[in-house]
């Protein structure tokens, strides 16, 4: 049977993923990164006031219509410190960048273009337009409206606004919690003392690394045994933690001792799809347990890591209701390619400028998916599509990046 392709896996794994609905209030020096639960409506008008967008001289428009206007100086209008009175026909007031526009001013000539005068007088080199220079109350945003929509990402941008609205919280979706679970007999932590035949965990690391940068926060369940007890009571623990999505590495593929599959099933897991066109990355598995979504990724490094980009990292920005990181380019092959065969393969590479500003996709000659200190160096996946041609040096190719 043919097997199912990357695009239709793809849309199997975050098809239905919705924000959470767990909501969290935080302070804004918390909410940094998060995602807007509710609309936040401006509690106040900015400027709350008629504003001067320069240091020079408020004046009336109609008494500077050319050069050489001369007006008398009755006083001073700084940022926080408003000058109180009204300027009427012949005068001009001191103002600074921010500061209130005096009632009767409708412009403001620059510093730079006047001249102070003996006898407290002032000399406009310019004419003044109606409006120059002058930041009108409310320009950029007035009380009572939405400044920020629900579902709004929280970049920097986003937490000035929040702040400027006066707010010094904010309603967020909580983060999706993603529990994550090696299994192996061969595993042990790293620092730990490793006996014959023994490895360390080590793509569950990067694997939380991914989910925490694509906005989840990580229930770590450590390593599973393989066996059934051990493996039931991390699926135990994933439930009652109350995990949105549990990531499973390893013991996904065919052998005897690969009992993952059995053991979720046993839960009553419904298996939605294994095994995919896909290289590396084949064995991966999608299922649901109750309100948990399951994927199973493979425990060879390279293939957790290529799953995790691409099915793991769409879910959790989704669950966390972020837009998916887009990391797909077009670059042009630095070395010839291998006809493909039926998976989609996902090779490990380099991406560099040529003369000419083109980004250039070079791939490694190794390519196992047990190979860490490769998928290290990469940064980037050169896409082949299932039973592509041979490739040659110059083609285009699509690629992920995967630095930022
Ligand atoms: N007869 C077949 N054998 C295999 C097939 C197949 O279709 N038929 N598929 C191969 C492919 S493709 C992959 S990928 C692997 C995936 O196997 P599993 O998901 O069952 O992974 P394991 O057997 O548990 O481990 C594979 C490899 O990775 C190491 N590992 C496991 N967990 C971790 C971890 N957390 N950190 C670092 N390394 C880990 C493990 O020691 C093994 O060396 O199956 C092929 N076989
Ligand atoms: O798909 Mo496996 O992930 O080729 O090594």
């Amino acid at each position: 049977m043919a097997l199912m392709p990357v695009d239709e896996a793809l849309s199997r794994v975050t098809g239905d993923a919705k924000p959470v609905t767990r909501t969290e209030t935080l302070t804004l020096g918390e909410a940094a990164g998060r995602v807007l639960a509710r609309d936040l409506v401006a509690l106040r008008t900015q400027p709350p006031f008629s504003a001067s967008a320069m240091d020079g001289y408020a004046v009336r428009s109609a008494d500077v219509t050319e050069p050489g206007a001369e007006l008398e100086l009755i006083g001073e209008s700084a940022a926080g410190h408003g000058f109180e009175g009204t300027l009427r026909t012949g005068q001009t007031v001191r103002i600074f960048t921010g500061a209130p526009l005096p009632d009767g001013a409708d412009s403001i000539v620059i510093q730079e273009d006047t001249e102070t005068l003996e006898g407290g007088r002032v000399r406009m080199g310019v004419s003044a337009a109606e409006g120059k220079h002058v930041r009108l109350a409310g320009v950029d945003f007035t009380k009572g409206r939405a400044g920020l929509a629900a579902g709004r990402f929280l970049d920097p941008g986003a937490i000035t606004l929040a702040a400027a609205m006066n707010h010094p919280r904010v309603e967020v979706h909580a983060r999706p919690k993603v529990a994550i679970l090696a299994t192996g007999d061969e595993l042990k932590l790293p620092g730990e003392e490793l006996g014959p035949g023994q490895i360390i965990a080590s793509n569950t690391y990067g694997i939380a690394a991914m989910v925490r940068a694509a906005g989840g926060e990580v229930i770590d369940l450590g390593i599973a045994r393989d066996d059934m007890q051990a493996l039931d009571a991390a699926l135990d623990s994933a439930l009652t933690q109350g995990a949105d999505v549990l990531v499973t590495v390893g013991g996904a593929s065919v052998g005897d001792h690969d009992l993952v599959q059995d053991a979720l099933r046993n839960r009553g897991m419904s298996l939605d799809f294994w095994k995919i066109a896909m290289r590396p990355g084949k064995p991966l598995m999608s299922g649901r347990l109750g309100d948990m979504k399951v994927l199973g990724l493979p425990g060879n490094p390279a293939s957790s890591l290529v799953c995790g980009y691409l099915f793991l990292e769409p879910l959790v920005a989704l669950l966390a209701g972020r837009a998916v990181p887009r990391r797909l380019r077009k670059a042009f092959l630095g070395n010839a390619l291998p006809e493909n065969g039926e998976r989609q393969d996902y090779m490990r590479g380099r991406l560099s400028l040529n003369a000419e500003g083109q980004m250039i996709a070079s791939s490694f000659q190794l390519q196992d998916s047990s190979l860490m200190s490769v998928f290290a160096d990469a940064d980037c996946l050169i896409v082949r599509p299932p039973f592509a041609p041979a490739a040659h040096t110059g083609d285009e190719t699509d690629v992920l990046v995967l630095s930022a």
